[in-house]
């Protein structure tokens, strides 16, 4: 299986009063889909799923997979834990109508990159379906080289990555060039999405894409097709939207302009993330319009 196009890592939008607010998760998927996405992610990091009780995630979850079920679009899922024995554990009870499943290396631990590579082997043979591994050291604290992506890649049932190494470095420049073409490379940094699609990215799972998700949907679209001119001009457009949406920590800003417009009834967040302020709203506004 390989992933392409534009996966949305939906937030959690809560009520006036911080409780899952569910018919507002459920129109945001469809309207993202309505407008080109070509897939979900419930439970990203965008979905704040640390601060979310267990019945919480159940309910996102199982609303997710109801619109990706009605629409035939795949849905991915986030499982993150501490251990390699707890991540096996919650994949193996993951939802069956998940597409795939997106896991970063456990947070805060530092494995060694031997450790990454033994650590996805054995998550792949508890896994009921394809993982998608999280390659963001920036938030693990674990960078790896051109050498571990490459092994990871070869692992059976690791159908790709979501890539935000949080810029375009060596080892980046290496594995788009020497990575298997049954490997997905999703962007996942949504700064650097356009010059990864540059290198050969398939796809993103770009948060940002909640708003302007139709242009988002078209950059991808422009990459994939070798429409360097188009692509490149929008993705300069994009990345300032970007930068609007991630000037305070993710997804702070993009629940205030999602409230805003109307499309969830608040901008209500769990500590320990804070409301944006009006300043980083206002120019998001803005940006998005
Ligand atoms: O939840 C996600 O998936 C994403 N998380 C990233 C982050 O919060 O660092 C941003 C990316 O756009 C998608």
């Amino acid at each position: 299986m390989t992933f392409t196009g534009l996966h949305l890592p939906l937030i959690t939008p809560f009520t006036t009063t911080g409780a899952l607010a569910e018919d507002a998760l459920e129109r945001l998927a469809h309207t993202v889909v309505d407008d080109g996405a070509d897939g979900i992610v419930a439970l990203g990091t965008t979905a704040e799923a640390s601060s979310l009780t267990a019945d919480e995630r159940a309910r996102v979850l199982e609303i997710c997979a109801a619109v990706c079920a009605e629409r035939a679009v795949p849905l991915t899922v986030g499982v993150e834990s501490a251990s390699t024995a707890s991540t096996a554990e919650a994949l193996a009870a993951l939802d069956r109508r998940a597409t795939a499943a997106l896991v970063p290396v456990p947070a805060f631990v530092r494995p060694s990159e031997e450790g990454v590579i033994a650590h996805f082997t054995a998550l792949t043979a508890a896994a009921p379906v394809p993982l998608i591994i999280y390659h963001i050291p920036y938030r693990t604290a674990r960078p790896l080289s051109a050498g571990t992506l490459l092994s990871l890649a070869a692992i059976p049932g690791v159908a790709g990555f979501k890539h935000a190494a949080g810029g375009i470095d060596d080892a980046t420049i290496t594995f788009m060039a020497d990575r298997p073409d049954r490997t997905a490379v999703l962007a996942g940094d949504d700064r650097f999405a356009s010059p990864l699609l540059a290198l050969g990215a398939s796809g993103a799972i770009l948060a940002s894409a909640h708003l302007a998700t139709a242009r988002f949907a078209r950059l991808v679209a422009l990459w994939r097709a070798g429409q360097a001119d188009a692509a490149r001009a929008l993705g300069h457009r994009l990345a300032a939207l970007s930068d609007a949406l991630f000037a305070e920590p993710n997804p702070v800003v993009i629940k205030a302009v999602l409230a805003e417009q109307g499309r969830i009834p608040s901008r209500a967040v769990r500590l320990p993330l804070l409301p944006a302020t009006p300043e980083a709203t206002g120019t998001a506004l803005q940006r998005a319009s």
